[in-house]
């Protein structure tokens, strides 16, 4: 499954095998392994696990690893824990000479062997041999498995008194997440402090193009003309200047056009667009539609990740803390009754990902009757493949405003050109704002690319973490790999070799991946391994170190990657292994990349670069109008533009036909 995807609650078995040894005993969450009460309830008493596991159940590939709990304690997405059985017993039994499916502990493997003897096996009802479960004369004889869900009218076993109200026995069900919210006195340690280059911000260039007269910027946040209260809530966030992105979208917003900006990453993007967004709704005094069952927000941000999601949502709360604004966040993973339930008590603002957001659209909980803002936060990832028809059904709805009755406003820090064309077609006379460059890496980070073989990656990164806790043992480290398996393996080597690390990858759960985020913001874990499923917008304090243990295969995703440090004028380090074997083709990106943000670009990769076949990959540096040339099935930006100083604001205002990049229609973590 795609990271990107919202599914909704998967209600399996699951005790997961990877949080580490440490995490597991540092945090009580019901879900634990060691929690016996938890184990009763959720069924899993059977669950034997060796007492070993702490020892060295994260070893693998190691002979001597105990393997008895693989089976039965998968992630419950159908993920197989690990490799190397290191002894041969039965899952089942634990008892060596057989194999699970063999058991003769299990009943049907007693009574009646294999799959293929349903007629002498045991009725799945009943628990009766000599008969199918659909002619099992308890059944209700039509062949029909209990239905799931509310008023089902099956005559099962399963059903109520009451001609089936209550849900079938369908096995041990997790009860849904509902995460705990973040006090409002503790938001404004929420984000990061601003560093040392702040003020170098100054100094980036800014390009701004559209149609009509476009507003100038303002210099401070008190001549941004928002209510006062946003103020006092900047000045307690400790936001003492705004950066550039700031500077120029709030007015050009204020204003009411739609934009498109494109700024670095970690330069306080989020709040050029809330701002604006919450001084219109307090000024108008918008209606929350409290106590409505259909929730009608004035603004709909969207996000690619859950994680983001709440970011964002917090950013807003702090913003609008000791207002009567009503910000809410709705994603997958978590309580969708308990998301509706907090919306429908009064929602101006809704941060939310679209697969919970259209579910609820489509069960007429959600409409946009009065919809005045729609943000797309990394608005190139919302646009690409992954989330464009989800996309589409929310612009699609029937209660949804029309281009002019709405703002538009899409942010990010990358946008090949192909999606700048694609976006277009959402906005209405819009104002384009470039602060560097489109897709630029952000300055303050130092980047480093070392070559490295496949098999070398694992004792360097040890070696490189230990190195790094050796002279700041707080110092964060967030590790990215490309698959959410090999974010499992590396996770569990970095532990089993003394380091205190956790991951955050899409076959997590939600309540996972959220204590994993919160243990790596809170340093009980100073070391994350993330898939791209962690690459955007997240904004974690203290953050010394990206190190691409796998490089990505689109040079956006790396600027992203390693604009996970050097935030808002911080210093920050990114390491990247290239291996020769896998990433020759990003080289030509890279050396772009390292060139424009001032970087050493080291001779072989130079060298590397050259001998490529493939053209830099949508490299569009601050252009609004890029020729471009179609090649494999990709666009490319035209290296005429680079450096910004063709600036042709020609696409302004008008629709350009729609151009994919095939490259955005990549899996995720497969
Ligand atoms: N004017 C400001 N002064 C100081 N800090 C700020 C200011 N504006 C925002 N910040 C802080 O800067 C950090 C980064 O902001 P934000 O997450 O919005 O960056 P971004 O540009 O959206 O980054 P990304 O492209 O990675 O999503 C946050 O911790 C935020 O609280």
């Amino acid at each position: 499954m795609s990271d990107w995807e919202e599914d909704d609650d998967t209600l399996a078995c699951t005790v997961d095998p990877f949080r580490s040894p440490i995490e597991m005993k540092a945090n009580s969450d019901p879900f634990a392994l060691e929690n016996e009460e938890s184990k009763l309830k959720f069924g899993f008493s059977n669950l034997k696990v060796d007492d070993k596991r702490d020892n060295d159940v994260f070893a693998f590939g190691q002979s001597e690893s105990t393997s008895s709990w693989e089976c039965s304690l998968g992630r419950g997405r159908g993920s197989r824990a690990g490799r190397g059985r290191g002894n041969s017993s039965c899952y089942k039994c634990h008892e060596e000479g057989h194999l699970s499916r063999d058991c003769p502990k299990t009943e049907r493997n007693a009574e009646s062997y294999g799959f293929g003897g349903f007629d002498k096996g045991n009725g799945f009802k009943c628990g009766e041999n000599g008969h199918l479960s659909r002619d099992c004369p308890q059944g209700d004889g039509k062949g029909a498995r209990p239905k799931m869900g509310f008023n089902s009218k099956s005559e099962s076993s399963n059903k109520g008194k009451d001609g089936g109200m209550e849900e079938p026995d369908v096995g041990p069900r997790l009860p849904h997440y509902i995460p705990e919210e973040i006090a409002d006195e503790d938001l404004v340690d929420v984000g990061i402090e601003a560093g040392i280059n702040f003020e170098n911000y100054e100094t980036i260039p800014v390009k701004v193009s559209g149609k009509g007269p476009i507003a100038d910027p303002v210099s401070s946040f008190s001549d941004m003309n928002v209510r006062e209260i946003l103020i006092v809530n900047i000045q307690k966030a400790r936001y003492k200047n705004p950066t550039p992105i700031q500077k120029y979208a709030v007015p050009i917003l204020v204003d009411g056009r739609d934009i498109m900006a494109c700024a670095q990453t970690g330069s306080g993007k989020t709040v050029a667009y809330l701002l604006p967004i919450l001084d219109y709704i307090l000024r108008k005094n918008c209606d929350s539609h409290a106590y409505e069952t259909t929730v009608q927000p004035v603004a709909l941000i969207l996000a690619p990740t859950r994680e983001l999601a709440v970011q964002i949502f917090y950013e807003a709360k702090k913003l609008v803390r000791g207002s009567i604004l009503l910000c809410r966040v709705a994603y997958g993973g978590a309580s969708s009754a308990d998301q509706l339930k907090k919306m429908q008590v009064g929602c101006h603002l809704l941060v939310g990902t679209v697969g919970r957001l259209v579910d609820y659209m489509q069960r007429g909980f959600l409409c946009f009757s009065d919809i005045k803002f729609i943000v797309l936060d990394e608005a190139d990832r919302m646009l690409d493949m992954g989330f464009l028809s989800e996309i589409k059904k929310i612009f699609g709805h029937s209660t949804m405003p029309p281009h002019g009755k709405r703002q538009m406003l899409m942010f990010s820090a990358t946008f090949p050109a192909g999606v700048q064309n694609l976006a277009a077609t959402f906005m209405d006379n819009y104002v384009f704002v470039v602060v560097g460059t489109v897709g630029g890496a952000n300055v303050d980070v130092t980047q480093q690319i070392l070559e490295v073989q496949a098999a070398d990656k694992k004792n360097l990164l040890v070696q490189f973490i230990k190195d790094m806790h050796n002279s700041d043992e707080e110092a964060k480290i967030l590790v990215f790999v490309e698959k959410k398996k090999m974010a499992d393996f590396v996770g569990c080597y970095l532990c089993n070799h003394n380091v205190k690390a956790t991951t955050i990858h899409g076959d997590r759960y939600q309540y996972q991946r959220e204590l994993a985020l919160s243990t790596f913001r809170d340093g009980t874990f100073p070391v994350l391994v993330a898939t791209a499923v962690a690459a955007r917008g997240l904004d974690i304090r203290g953050v010394r170190c990206v190190i691409n243990y796998d490089l990505p295969r689109d040079i956006d995703e790396y600027v992203h990657r390693i604009g996970r440090t050097g935030r808002v004028g911080n210093a920050g380090f990114a390491l990247s292994f290239f291996n020769p074997v896998e990433d020759t083709a990003l080289s030509k990106d890279l050396v772009k990349i390292l060139s424009n943000a001032d970087q050493e670009v080291p001779d072989w990769l130079k060298e590397s670069a050259e001998r490529s076949s493939l053209p830099p990959d949508n490299f569009n540096t601050g252009v609004f109008d890029v020729r471009r040339e179609r090649k494999n099935g990709r666009d490319y930006g035209s290296e005429a533009n680079a450096g910004g100083r063709n600036w042709n604001s020609s696409y302004l205002g008008g629709p350009s036909p729609v151009v994919a990049a095939a490259d955005d229609n990549e899996e995720w973590e497969s």
